[in-house]
C-alpha cells in the first residue's frame, strides 16, 4: 500500500438487478484530506459508501481502508473508520454523557475510561453544559454533534459522514463545518457526502463527482471549476423593466444563453474573450440608458461544475 493513500478504491461495480448503482469507480483517498463524494440522486454515493464501510459487498474491483480489504478482512476494516449519518442510533431518554459512556464501553473502553473520553468529546464539541439533559431535549444541531462525537470514540483514523449537516440551519451547520476541520487537523482523514455544493466547496480538498453510478470527475474543487471554465458575468439592473432590453442587447454580443433571474442578468463568458466582451456590454447597456445596480464577473462555482458534469436521473 502507498503510505499516503488511507483508502484504495479500485474499478468497483455494484449491481442491482439490472441497474448498474455502481459502475468501474476508481479513486484514492489521502492522509488527512476532506474527500467530498458528490452526485445528484442516485448517483451511487450511498452504495458507495457501504461499500466502503463493509455494509455491502462489490460485485467486483477492490476497495482497501489502510490497506486491509472489505471483503476478505472486514473485521480489520471496521476498526479503521468512525461513520456518522442522518439518523444516529442513541437512547433518547439518558443524557449526552451516559450516552457517550455507553457507546465507549461497547467500544472495550473501561468504566473510567469511558468517562474520561466522554468528556473530552463534551468538551471538544462544545457540549459540556448540555452534557445531563436527556437527549430527547436536544436540538438538531446538537444531535447531529453528538452523533459526530460518538463516531469519534475510539478515535478512528477515518471517518465517514453521510450527509451531516442535511436539515440543519446555516449557523448549526457552520459549527459542524468547525468542528469537521478540527478533526482534520487533529490528524484524521474525512470521507463526505453531501447535497450541499456550498459544503463541499468549503470543506473538500477533492471531489469525487458520481452521476449514473460513474464517475465524471475527479480533483481539486478549484480545477474541476476551471475544467468547466469561462467566466460568468452578472448584472443586478436597477430596474425590473430594463432585464429584456439588457437581455436583448447581451444575447448579440455573446454566444452563450443570457439567463434572467429577478433583477439579475448572466451570461458565461470564454475566459479569454471576458473583459472585452463585458466591456461591451457595459458600453452598449450606458449607451440604451440601463442602469446597473452591481456587476460581478467570477469563475465558474460548483453549482456550475455540477450541473455541466452530471446530467442526473430522468
Ligand atoms: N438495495 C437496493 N436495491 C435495488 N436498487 C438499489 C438498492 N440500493 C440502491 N439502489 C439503486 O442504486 C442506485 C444508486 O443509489 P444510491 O442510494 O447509492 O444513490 P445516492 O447517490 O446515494 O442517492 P441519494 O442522493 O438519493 O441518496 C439508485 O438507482 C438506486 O435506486
Amino acid at each position: 500500500m502507498d503510505n499516503q493513500h488511507v483508502i484504495e478504491v479500485q474499478q468497483v461495480q455494484k449491481r442491482f438487478g439490472d441497474e448498474l448503482a455502481v459502475a468501474d469507480v476508481s479513486f484514492n483517498v489521502q492522509a488527512g484530506e476532506i474527500f467530498g463524494l458528490l452526485g445528484p440522486n442516485g448517483a451511487g454515493k450511498t452504495t458507495l459508501l457501504k461499500m466502503m464501510t463493509t455494509l455491502l459487498r462489490q460485485d467486483s474491483g477492490t476497495i482497501r481502508l489502510n490497506g486491509y480489504d472489505t471483503l476478505t478482512q472486514a473485521r480489520a476494516v471496521r476498526q479503521q473508520f468512525g461513520l456518522t449519518g442522518q439518523t444516529a442510533t442513541i437512547d433518547q431518554d439518558l443524557s449526552a454523557r451516559e450516552n457517550l459512556i455507553i457507546f465507549g464501553r461497547l467500544n472495550g473502553l473501561t468504566r473510567n475510561a469511558a468517562k474520561a473520553r466522554a468528556d473530552e468529546l463534551l468538551r471538544d464539541f462544545s457540549l459540556e453544559h448540555s452534557a445531563q439533559r436527556p437527549l430527547s431535549t436536544f436540538s438538531g444541531g446538537m444531535r447531529r454533534r453528538l452523533d459526530l462525537a460518538v463516531s469519534l470514540i475510539s478515535r478512528p483514523k477515518i471517518l465517514f459522514l453521510d450527509e451531516p449537516t442535511t436539515g440543519l440551519d446555516p449557523r448549526t451547520r457552520s459549527e459542524m463545518w468547525t468542528a469537521i476541520r478540527q478533526l482534520v487537523r487533529q490528524g484524521s482523514t474525512v470521507v463526505l457526502t453531501t447535497q450541499y455544493l456550498e459544503e463541499a466547496d468549503q470543506l473538500a480538498d477533492r471531489i469525487a463527482l458520481l452521476d449514473h453510478g460513474r464517475l465524471k470527475a475527479l480533483g481539486p474543487v478549484a480545477a474541476l471549476k476551471q475544467q468547466v471554465g469561462g467566466l460568468k458575468l452578472q448584472l443586478a439592473l436597477a430596474q425590473t423593466q430594463a432585464t429584456q432590453p439588457a437581455q436583448r442587447i447581451m444575447t448579440q454580443l455573446t454566444t452563450q444563453p443570457v439567463q434572467v433571474s429577478d433583477r439579475t442578468v448572466s451570461v458565461q463568458l470564454a475566459a479569454d474573450d471576458a473583459t472585452r466582451v463585458t466591456a461591451q456590454i457595459l458600453e452598449r447597456l450606458q449607451q440604451a440608458q440601463i442602469e446597473i445596480d452591481r456587476f460581478a464577473l467570477e469563475p465558474p462555482s460548483l453549482d456550475d461544475v455540477f450541473l455541466t458534469m452530471t446530467v442526473g436521473k430522468n
